[in-house]
């Protein structure tokens, strides 16, 4: 529940400068957590080598509260954990010789030191604040205790992260306390709320590695402004003109990458996929080594998203800088030669992403975006889109290994009874096509049931973990108090697994959202895609591409899962074992 900003990373290290200043600023500020979005709940910590992990997940938190949270994690980097690393990853805890390892420089001393001082200050300050009998709000903060300084409830959630009983750990919570409740999380005084109600605030982000002008860092006109011109790009109108050239990738990676093997792993297959899909259609680049350059400046820049942002040479921190700065150089490059495209008359608005956000003048006549808010927009795009649609496939192929009537109702149950699956959506629009024609607008609008599997599977696993948004005002939220300031984080689980909602909530069971969405759920139930203002800008970007590739996957191949043990971890995107190896 610590990663932030869309779950992609997006506002761990933002703020980093801010948090720090404005902790100054206002001692009060803390963190509100909003138990609403799905908490599968499992934080992986790992190797001191870089790996997302323990890394990702301090560093996650970028708020005024974020100072604090960081250096706490500062702690656990120095102070080798006494908590067991879970048996179902590679992933490690930071061992005694793996912090060994950290150059225990004079800074690094300072950094315990004040990792220590610091945030027991804040708690402190925080606590007398809150005190009944100064004055303070508690008569109006929720139930529940701040527990010790510093620690909090801390080390509690995390061991249930990484046990995956995250999920347990904060339905007793709510079973103990009611749906508003306090507790002190890394250092930070915390609220915890549920419920769709929880699933509306602002959201505050600011980003390091993607950019200071990114949608994720900026509010009010500038955001619209922003996604107004993403939107122009995104919007349904403009992508049915794209199926096509998905299509095109889609059947070229599974031709080069699934054809002909007996076996592969899907997680990093899907993530390459949908990282093509989006560097072919937003910055318009072909395959080719500048292509695979720039996946593997993303592939290390999404390792440091979740790292420590402390920038020192052999972090993974520092090396998501290099390989964000690179990135932006080959982006700003790309923006110029398409610039000149533009000028030329050899490319138009509707060519890619970036023409596009070129092409957009206000009414004055100037540019709408500024170049640098198209290169940290157009990097936003990349993360937020890859990183999560490609999950949405993976678990897509997870959940249709072992549900043969899902897969029937999509495609025929086998091959040799394709003749009999006269229903079967995928085999039905195959029928209408010829030999190699590619999918169009068209065929998409026959993939409801397809598209119901994926936004149940969206419901049982949200790629995006949960979001902050930040109390710009006092707020009373169900007769409580969250101060101006304080930090909201919510989460999907208890919103998605609640019975009242979603009837047997663990069942899978597509038909709950025949119309769309479940019939009988109050607004902001369903929130993989967040919600309100915010809600995501490619949600039709996603489901073009994953009705694309689900037609693909399920007329071509049938698979098993390799693992008996059938689990996923929150790394802290959701993560099945071993990436998920499947016999095809
Ligand atoms: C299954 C796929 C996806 C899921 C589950 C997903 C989920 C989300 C969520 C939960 C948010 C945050 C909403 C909030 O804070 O209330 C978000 C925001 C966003 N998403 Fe997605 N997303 C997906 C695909 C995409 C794709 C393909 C793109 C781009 C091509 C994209 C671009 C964005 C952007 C730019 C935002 C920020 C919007 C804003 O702040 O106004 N997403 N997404």
């Amino acid at each position: 529940m610590l990663w932030s900003g869309s779950g992609y990373g997006t506002e761990r290290n933002r703020g980093d400068r801010n948090a720090a200043r404005q902790l100054d600023d206002d001692p009060q500020m803390g963190i509100v957590i909003l138990l609403s979005f799905r908490n599968a709940g499992r934080a992986t910590f790992s190797k001191e080598t870089g790996h997302p992990g323990r890394d990702r997940l301090r560093n996650c938190v970028s708020s005024p509260a974020e100072s604090s949270i960081h250096i706490y994690f500062a702690i656990l980097r120095v102070v080798p954990s006494p908590i067991p690393l879970h048996p179902a990853t590679n992933n490690q805890l930071a061992s005694p010789n793996t912090t060994a390892s950290l150059p225990m420089d004079f800074s690094s001393i300072l950094l315990a030191l004040m990792a220590i001082a610091l945030p027991m200050l804040f708690h402190l300050i925080t606590r007398a604040k809150n005190n009944p009998r100064r004055g303070g709000t508690t008569n109006k903060l929720p139930p529940g205790s701040l527990g010790l300084p510093v620690i909090g409830q801390s080390l509690g959630l995390l061991r249930a992260m990484r046990a995956n009983t995250a999920d347990r750990w904060i339905q007793a919570r709510v079973s103990r306390y009611g749906p508003v409740s306090k507790l002190s999380l890394f250092g930070a005084p915390t609220v915890l709320l549920t419920g769709p109600a929880a699933n509306r605030f602002q959201p505050r982000s600011v980003q390091r590695i993607l950019g200071e002008r990114s949608i994720l860092d900026i509010m009010g006109a500038d955001h619209k402004r922003i996604r107004g011109a993403l939107a122009e790009f995104l919007k349904p109108d403009m992508l049915r003109l794209y199926v096509g050239r998905i299509d095109g990738e889609v059947r070229h990676h599974l031709d080069g990458s699934w054809d002909g093997r007996r076996s592969v792993t899907v997680l990093p297959l899907m993530k390459r996929l949908t990282f093509d899909i989006i560097a072919s259609l937003l910055f318009g680049l072909r395959r080719g080594a500048a292509r695979d350059a720039l996946a593997g400046d993303f592939a290390q820049l999404m390792e440091g998203m979740w790292a420590v942002p402390v920038d020192l040479p052999f972090t993974a921190f520092r090396r998501s800088l290099r390989a964000s700065a690179r990135a932006r150089r080959v982006i700003a490059g790309i923006a110029r030669e398409t610039k000149g495209k533009l000028e030329r008359g050899e490319a138009s608005r509707s060519s890619d992403l970036i023409a596009c956000l070129l092409s957009l003048a206000d009414e004055s006549g100037a540019p709408l975006l500024s170049e640098e808010e198209i290169v940290d927009n157009s990097m936003v795009a990349l993360v937020a889109g890859h990183d999560t649609s490609s999950i949405l496939m993976t678990f897509m192929v997870r959940q249709l290994a072992n549900d043969p009537d899902t897969l029937a109702a999509m495609a025929s149950r086998t091959f040799s009874d394709h003749a009999m699956a006269d229903d079967a959506e995928h085999d039905e629009i195959a029928k209408s096509k010829g030999a190699g024609e590619a999918l169009a607008w068209e065929d998409l609008a026959k993939m409801k049931f397809t598209w119901r599997v994926a936004l149940e599977t969206l419901r049982l696993v949200p790629p995006i973990f949960g979001n902050f948004r930040r109390a710009v005002q006092d707020i009373e939220f169900d007769g409580f108090l969250i101060p101006k300031g304080w930090q909201v984080f919510w989460v999907s689980s208890v919103t998605h697994m609640d019975a009242s909602i979603f009837h047997e909530p663990a069942k899978f069971d597509p038909s709950r959202f025949k119309d769309g969405s479940p019939a009988t759920a109050p607004p902001c139930s369903f929130v993989a895609f967040g919600g309100g203002p915010r809600i995501c800008v490619g949600m039709e970007f996603a489901r073009i591409e994953t009705l694309v590739t689900m037609h693909y996957l399920v007329r071509w191949f049938r698979w098993k899962l390799c693992c008996k043990e059938d689990t996923f971890a929150r790394d802290p995107m959701p993560s099945p074992l071993h990436g998920l190896p499947i016999q095809l």
